[in-house]
């Protein structure tokens, strides 16, 4: 590290207020914004976020929210201006800066995909030999081609990348696809899946052990949250023989909570199901012999 590169640390440190808690960066206006703050909202975290301010302490957690543009969150959180950030994992990738992936939070899902004009008759990756592709994610593209052992260059653009091809800027391009409408919109295809995408929780590698712990509670309540999304609460009334059956088909987190009914042989069985076999164990029990099946959703699932 040259003497330049150390004073410009220090300098840096020095801009740096102190605060006692821990300082997220999350996207200001844009996709990730509602998603990131309701997730913190989910966790518990009260805050003020209207107007123009650019930061926000909350009110009952040691947190104070940055609202950035998601491209500088990475070079942040690595030089410790933020400790975390939440954005999509296209992005990390993009930047390539010095921080660790936590979590993966299961919202803003994508994929960065290669596209050509609908009309090109590809024929694979060896198509674009020789082809300039134009990106906003030119690190990701570059890498990608190099894996792959393709010849191509790449044009960074900041966005609009769709109409490259059709104004004659390059014969492909490299962006975000989700239902892939914005690609037929332009006339143009997706050929080749260069990575998935998804929003996560970024962390600096070398967060103090009193940071460490506000992250530990963090992560566990985003846990509780997670769990609670992917689950029902399930009541139901079965007749006492029936209990056996019915339970196998209701392993919870442990076994169901059983209790009789005032009404003599029923019994109220309560447990916890996973919402993806949802309609699957619903006609089970059914076909099994419960009655007055209730199911609700959970606020929060601490396993
Ligand atoms: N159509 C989409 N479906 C799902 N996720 C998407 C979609 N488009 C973008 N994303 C995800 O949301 C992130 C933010 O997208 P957005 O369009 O708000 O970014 P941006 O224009 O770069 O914002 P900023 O002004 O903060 O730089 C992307 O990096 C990607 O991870
Ligand atoms: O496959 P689709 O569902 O059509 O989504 C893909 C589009 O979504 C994003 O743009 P966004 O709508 O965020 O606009 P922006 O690029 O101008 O921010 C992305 O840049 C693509 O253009
Ligand atoms: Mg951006």
């Amino acid at each position: 590290m040259n003497k330049d590169t150390n004073s410009n640390e220090v300098n840096n440190k020095k801009q740096i207020p102190a605060f006692a808690g821990i300082r997220i960066a999350v996207q200001k206006s844009g996709r990730l914004s509602d998603k990131s703050l309701q997730l913190l909202k989910d966790c518990g975290i009260k805050f003020d976020n209207g107007g123009r301010k650019l930061s926000t302490q909350a009110k009952n957690f040691p947190m104070e929210i940055l609202f950035l543009r998601d491209d500088d969150i990475p070079q942040y959180v690595a030089n410790g201006v933020a400790d975390l950030g939440i954005l999509g994992l296209n992005e990390v990738e993009e930047k390539d800066q010095e921080v660790d992936v936590i979590k993966q939070l299961g919202f803003a899902g994508c994929r960065l995909s290669l596209a050509v004009q609908k009309d090109v008759n590809y024929t694979g990756l060896e198509w674009f030999n020789g082809k300039k592709v134009a990106s906003s994610y030119t690190t990701i593209v570059k890498k990608f081609f190099a894996d792959k052992g393709i010849n191509a260059t790449t044009e960074e653009i900041g966005g609009s990348v769709e109409i490259a091809p059709g104004i004659g800027l390059a014969e492909g391009i490299c962006d975000i696809v989700s239902t892939g409408s914005t690609l037929i919109m332009n006339g143009l295809k997706e050929v080749e899946t260069v990575m998935y995408s998804e929003a996560v929780l970024i962390s600096n590698p070398n967060l103090s052990v009193e940071k460490k712990e506000i992250l530990d509670k963090l992560t566990f309540r985003i846990d509780a949250v997670q769990n609670a999304q992917k689950s029902k609460y399930i009541l139901l009334n079965a007749p006492n023989d029936k209990i056996e059956e019915i339970s196998a088909l209701l392993p919870g987190m442990k076994s169901p909570t059983v209790l009789p009914l005032a009404e003599n042989g029923w019994s109220s069985l309560h447990s916890v199901i996973e919402e993806n076999d949802f309609w699957n164990v619903i006609d089970q029990l059914k076909d099994a012999g419960a009655q007055g099946i209730l199911v609700s959703p959970i606020e929060k699932l601490i396993a």
